[in-house]
């Protein structure tokens, strides 16, 4: 472990690893908040010191989960924002983009909501996977807008994170009918809309999110239920423009099966992939801060958005 990494820049990363901190941009927030922190308890001596240090920072926080892309792109907004030649300059940049970066993930969320929630009709059902607060902004923005909408909500194996979402509706107002991952197909009957969210959205359309929903998607489009996948353009993966993969993430096989219970079945091989990948021929529309997009356009966002550069500015120069 690096010493120059700060106690508290370690201790997020430990929380992302664990998903204590968990949910693409509450990532992709604690990370900024991260480096800010990294910033202002810094005693470094001179600038180089300053950006080697908010380097080795960043490289911890990267190392932590593979898949959501919203945490290198934090990265890459805090980072980049480091222009001054002094160390009290550094420090001022770092605070500043941190700051303009939290602000900047709360307002797209915001926005993404209102263009997700005009997708959604009064009287509306739709189904939910994983919990993802860019999808929940689509039914709270609807929700505010005097439209009655139910949800049947995924538990989500392993992890169970459809109990974060039923939770959440419940609070919005929202009636719940919670369903075990398997009898999704069942249930696609008795829904107007799939709603989910994402970890990366590629330059092909292609949409990077938890393991069930590359199934729920092809599902859907065999019922003829429109498939919208809210996803700030946080979720573009840039590398995906120069021909880089999404690396899925494969996490421990005790999330899926206890040691004893294992050991019981004669010790099998246990896979627990985190995410899947939905071709984008399966998905109606990405709603973002900048409007919706039919996933095969995304690409043209992207391009605007970051260009065609992707060096990773927490690599040693
Ligand atoms: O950014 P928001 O929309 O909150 O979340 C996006 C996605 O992050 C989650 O991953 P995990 O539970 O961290 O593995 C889910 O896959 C969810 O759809």
């Amino acid at each position: 472990m690096d010493d120059r990494v700060h106690p508290e820049v370690r201790r997020t990363a430990t929380e992302i690893d664990t998903m204590e901190i968990r949910g693409a941009a509450t990532i992709a927030d604690a990370a900024a908040r991260a480096l800010r922190t990294q910033a202002t308890e810094s005693d470094a001596a001179d600038a180089e010191a300053f950006r080697a240090e908010l380097r080795a920072a960043a490289r911890t926080l990267h190392e932590t989960r593979p898949t959501a892309v919203s945490l290198p792109n934090a990265l890459r907004y805090v980072l980049r924002g480091m222009s001054s030649t002094t160390v009290e300059g550094l420090r001022q940049n770092v605070v500043d983009s941190a700051d303009e970066f939290c602000a900047r993930l709360e307002r797209a969320q915001a926005d993404l909501g209102q263009v997700g929630a005009n997708r959604l009709r009064d009287g509306d059902t739709i189904m939910t996977h994983c919990h993802s607060t860019d999808a929940l902004a689509c039914v709270e923005a609807a929700v505010e807008q005097g439209k009655h909408i139910e949800a049947v909500v995924k538990e989500t194996r392993p992890r169970n994170q459809g109990h974060i979402t039923a939770k959440r509706l419940h609070e919005l107002g929202v009636p719940v009918t919670l369903i075990v991952d398997s009898a999704a197909r069942r249930y696609l009957n008795d829904v107007n809309h799939v709603l989910v969210g994402a970890d990366a959205v590629a330059a092909d359309g292609s949409v990077i999110n938890k393991i069930g929903t590359s199934g729920l998607a092809v599902n859907a489009r065999d019922r003829g239920t429109p498939i919208t996948v809210a996803a700030q353009t946080l979720k573009l993966h840039p590398g995906t423009m120069t021909g880089h993969t999404v690396d899925i993430e494969m996490r421990d096989t005790a999330e899926v099966v206890d040691d004893e219970t294992l050991a019981e079945l004669g010790n099998p091989t246990v896979k627990n992939p985190a995410f899947d990948v939905t071709p984008p021929r399966y998905v109606d529309a990405i709603v973002t801060e900048r409007g919706q997009f039919p996933p095969e356009s995304i690409v043209i966002l992207m391009r605007e958005l970051f260009g065609e550069g992707t060096s990773e500015p927490w690599a040693e120069p």
